[in-house]
């Protein structure tokens, strides 16, 4: 119970992980990532010491903007009491979104954003920690009426209104339960991205392909948008691997005109993918509008860098996206998820929620799984991506079996990260940065 709890005190830490050094996580447009995270903590007076983490994914350089913006909106949580935001949680998103000198510099995207995703999720973890329940069942509990008052519906009333929103809602309320106890029983379905990483060599590739099948995946994205004679040789490897039933999915990471998009896809559509991600400009509606319709029945599928709710609903009301990549933490936090599943829900598109980076996987298994109890009501055509890294550093990790995640069962929001990985990969004096630096 969350009646007296105040928070009293905000760290933000740069931890940073070298995974360029392996290139796990690089693509096209990404080639040496090193997965990173503006990590949140916030301190409260709860008699068990209970704290909210929270964090945003980067890839490395500009992680310091990131930690320097959630400085920058700290002043906006500490000192308040939890409940004055859990009572009125759509209230609490505007205040964090509408600091009336803060906006210029969004609003609700780039750096400010992502610091705004970290804190919402930060104060989320806490929410759901004094409720003593992991996040996606904290939101199955809620009623659809506290669900919508979650919502900020500024800029959306066009394509959802309040209503429509809790129309969705009530038509599944009464089979929550049926679709939980299938959730716990089942668990959620993934695809990996693990074995197709652009600088992996053909070998590994090959290896971990058959590792994956033989762990029970039955979807896996490649990356693709570097040389097009090369993504056709080693889209032909997968496919020899995974053989022609297992759905291969195909990521640009957005490094395509619009046309050449087109024209590529013309060709790698021979490997029979079942969606092309972030085929140009994620800002480019239109551009992506008229690739879904030239490479129909491919899908297009993107979001991990959709900026905000404004975005992915004219990408919905443009016909423009095939498959819905919510991210947790590219956009303000659950409030704002829930804004685009229920506009997805409404649109018939399928949310598969992008989860390549550190503790990406943590956070959103929590938010498909209260898509399909509350929301959608549906899991087909729904898969959540599943990257095999860094999940040693949290203390609630992923557990995947059978291919599907299994549902989170400790209070929060999964996202807690150890106190020795943290320190481990502060920015730029832990030990592991030291090291790294006394070797150049
Ligand atoms: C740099 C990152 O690893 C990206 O390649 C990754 O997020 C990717 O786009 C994905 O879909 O997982
Ligand atoms: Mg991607």
């Amino acid at each position: 119970m969350n009646e007296n709890v105040i928070i009293t005190g905000i760290e933000v830490k740069d931890v940073r992980f070298p995974t360029s050094k392996s290139l796990d996580g690089s693509d096209a447009m990404n080639p040496d990532p090193d997965y990173s995270a503006a990590y949140v903590i916030l301190k409260s007076n709860h008699t068990q010491g209970l704290e909210g983490h929270g964090l945003t994914f980067t890839i490395g350089r500009g992680n310091e903007l990131c930690v320097a913006a959630i400085q920058s909106l700290a002043p906006l949580v500490v000192g308040k009491s939890l409940k004055s935001f859990t009572d009125k949680m759509s209230g609490f998103y505007k205040m964090i979104t509408g600091d009336s000198q803060l906006r210029w510099l969004g609003p609700e995207k780039g750096v400010i954003h992502l610091a705004t995703g970290a804190l919402v999720n930060a104060v989320w973890d806490l929410y759901a920690k004094t409720e003593g329940k992991p996040l996606w069942k904290l939101l199955a509990d809620m009623s659809p009426e506290e669900l919508v008052d979650c919502i900020d519906f500024t800029y959306i009333t066009d394509a959802i209104t309040p209503s429509e929103a809790l129309e969705i809602l009530k038509k599944q309320e009464s089979t929550k339960q049926k679709r939980t106890d299938d959730l716990l029983k089942k668990g959620y379905p993934a695809y990996t991205t693990s074995a197709g990483w652009l600088g992996y060599s053909d070998e590994k590739m090959r290896k971990l392909c058959r590792e994956a099948k033989a762990k029970g995946f039955d979807h896996i994205k490649i990356k693709v948008g570097s040389d097009l004679n090369d993504d056709m040789r080693r889209a032909g490897i997968i496919r020899e691997e995974i053989g022609p039933d297992l759905r291969l999915m195909m990521d640009a990471n957005q490094k395509w005109d619009v046309d050449e998009a087109i024209a590529n896809m013309a060709e790698l559509a021979k490997y029979n993918p079942y969606w092309i991600e972030e085929p140009t400009s994620p800002d480019d509606v239109l551009g992506h509008a008229k690739i879904a319709e030239a490479v129909a029945p491919i899908k297009v599928a993107t979001g991990e860098h959709c900026q905000n709710r404004v975005v992915f609903k004219q990408l919905m009301q443009a016909n423009a996206i095939g498959i819905c990549q919510i991210d947790s933490c590219r956009v303000g936090g659950v409030n704002e998820i829930l804004a685009i599943l229920l506009m997805a829900a409404k649109f018939n598109v399928p949310v598969c929620p992008h989860a390549g980076g550190v503790g990406l996987c943590e956070y959103v298994q929590h938010l498909s799984m209260i898509d399909y109890i509350a929301i959608s009501g549906s899991m087909e055509n729904r898969i959540i991506e599943y990257v095999d890294h860094l999940h040693e550093h949290f203390h609630d990790p992923v557990i995947i079996k059978n291919g599907a995640y299994q549902a989170p069962q400790l209070p929060g929001f999964s996202i807690t990260m150890k106190d020795e990985s943290i320190r481990d990969h502060l920015f730029p004096n832990g030990p592991v940065w030291q090291e790294i630096n006394k070797a150049v």
